[in-house]
């Protein structure tokens, strides 16, 4: 592997005088974690110079950073996030928006620094890094193919968990914002299931880690696609039905589920394990009360709907799953066919439970609370229209799987209580205006038999 010239003096020297702006900046970002509670301090991982910082042109700073939080639980490590900064003497007008301050103090003081995604020379200079396998300092670069060179970069404006930047409409980059040690499975599935032939998700072709950890992958781009969430408004705009797309989701659903039963281990969920996975929705519902009280009037109905799914029969089958599907996640390419994203798992959640076998309904109740949030969203509320797209799912779930998702319908509808209670709590803390749509689920859940 070759091994480009790196510096990590500079960028510790920086740190300093780095904090206060970071301090600011840090918890506006969408994808911080850590909202609502204080920060109070930062440790660097890691900082490598992309680019050397005092030179005459533009600096790229990548920097693996520790956000110290009061609450943290006992023994576990403060939140890890990547950033990559720019660095410039002058900022051209088109860099403003991406401003995060002006070092005041330090070897640097005075020059700018910003969001270094934002600028296309220091975006295309990552994917350029991409393209030639080898070591930068602590960082890695893989790739599987030979890549086109020099594609212009633009930067996702959907912004969510994660920063994404599409390079010439072949390519998108997903840059993991918070990292842990372990592989992503944003990384680790796509690749089982490129290897188990399963056309349905976008192959890696490149991707870059440091130490234990994923940092970013590169898969193609399905340009001129839509994603499901964005199909179902419109179709509820304009009064349509959507149950033939919802068929084929479920279709597209049972199919990357059968790939990576084919690539990773599966089993049959017991009976007996019922309890445990009840005992488990019951804890974060305890905890998801705790952050959100007004969930505290509902706690008695949701935990009967955990109770009834304990002893459920079981039989269906425990192996790696999606873990986070949603409409969001899918995708309808100018060929009609959907394709399936984003395999982080829910981006809360530790990653060994993420990485962890779970039942195959789980995903399946991911899908179906997203029918429900897309009729709450639209006005009038149109519950009828939800209902179809739901049993259209299942059906095109069972006919590729072979299984029906409604068979234990205790067990779907305690992962789909559980997932009502996970929305809650994110929104409570990413969109506070969106909290009455799981809301209104939990109402519902809580209440009826
Ligand atoms: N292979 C792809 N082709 C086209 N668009 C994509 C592709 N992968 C992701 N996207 C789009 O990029 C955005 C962010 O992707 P996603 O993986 O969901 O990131 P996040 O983890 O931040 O939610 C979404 O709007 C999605 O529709
Ligand atoms: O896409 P991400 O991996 O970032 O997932 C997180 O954000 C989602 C919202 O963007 C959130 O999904 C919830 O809102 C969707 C509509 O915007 C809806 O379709 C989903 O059903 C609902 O859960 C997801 O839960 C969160 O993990």
């Amino acid at each position: 592997m070759p091994e480009t010239a790196s510096t990590t003096r500079a960028p510790d020297a920086l740190l300093p005088s780095l904090a206060p702006l970071l301090h600011e900046w840090l918890p506006r970002q969408r994808w911080f974690a850590g909202k609502g509670r204080r920060v109070t301090g930062f440790t660097l991982e890691a900082a490598t110079e992309l680019l050397p910082l005092d030179g005459p042109g533009p600096g790229l700073l990548h920097l693996l950073v520790r956000v110290e939080q009061p609450g943290r639980p006992a023994g576990t490590p403060a939140d890890c996030y990547q950033l990559l900064l720019g660095v410039r003497t002058q900022l051209p007008p088109r860099l403003a928006p991406a401003l995060i301050g002006r070092l005041r103090q330090g070897p640097l003081a005075g020059r700018a620094v910003y969001e270094g995604l934002r600028d296309p020379r220091l975006a295309g200079l990552l994917y350029e890094r991409l393209r030639t396998p080898g070591r930068t300092g602590p960082l890695r670069f893989h790739a599987t193919t030979a890549l086109p060179p020099a594609l212009a970069p633009r930067m996702l404006d959907a912004e969510q968990s994660n920063s994404s930047l599409v390079y010439g409409d072949s390519f998108i980059l997903k840059i993991f914002r918070r990292v842990s040690p372990g592989a992503n499975p944003d990384l680790e599935l796509p690749l089982a299931l490129a290897r188990a032939g399963c056309a349905r998700v976008p192959a890696p072709v490149a991707w870059f880690e440091s130490g234990a950890s994923t940092l970013g992958v590169l898969q193609p781009y399905l340009r001129n696609s839509r994603d499901g969430w964005r199909l179902a408004l419109d179709a509820l705009a304009d009064g349509r039905e959507f149950t033939a797309e919802a068929r084929a989701l479920g279709r597209a659903t049972a199919e990357v589920h059968l790939a990576l039963a084919e690539a990773l281990p599966t089993r049959k969920l017991q009976r007996s394990e019922t309890e445990q996975l009840a005992a488990a929705m019951d804890r974060r519902l305890h905890a998801a009360a705790q952050a959100v009280p007004a969930l505290m009037p509902y706690v008695p109905g949701l935990r009967a709907v955990f109770a009834a799914a304990s002893g459920a029969d079981g039989g269906s089958a425990v192996q790696r799953i999606h873990g986070d599907l949603h409409l969001g996640q899918t995708l309808r390419g100018s060929d009609g066919g959907w394709a399936v994203i984003d395999f982080e798992g829910e981006p809360a959640k530790p990653l060994d439970e993420r990485r962890s076998p779970q039942p195959t309904v789980r995903d399946v109740a991911g899908m179906l609370r997203s029918f429900d949030y897309a009729a709450r969203t639209h006005r009038p509320w149109n519950a009828d229209w939800a209902a179809r797209c739901r049993a259209a799912y299942c059906t095109g779930y069972a006919e590729a799987a072979g299984a029906d998702p409604r068979t234990d319908p205790a067990l779907l509808r305690a992962y789909e209580t559980d997932k009502a209670v996970y929305e809650v709590v994110y929104e409570a803390r990413h969109r506070p205006d969106w909290l009455p749509v799981p809301m209104s689920a939990i109402e519902r859940l809580s209440t009826s038999r």
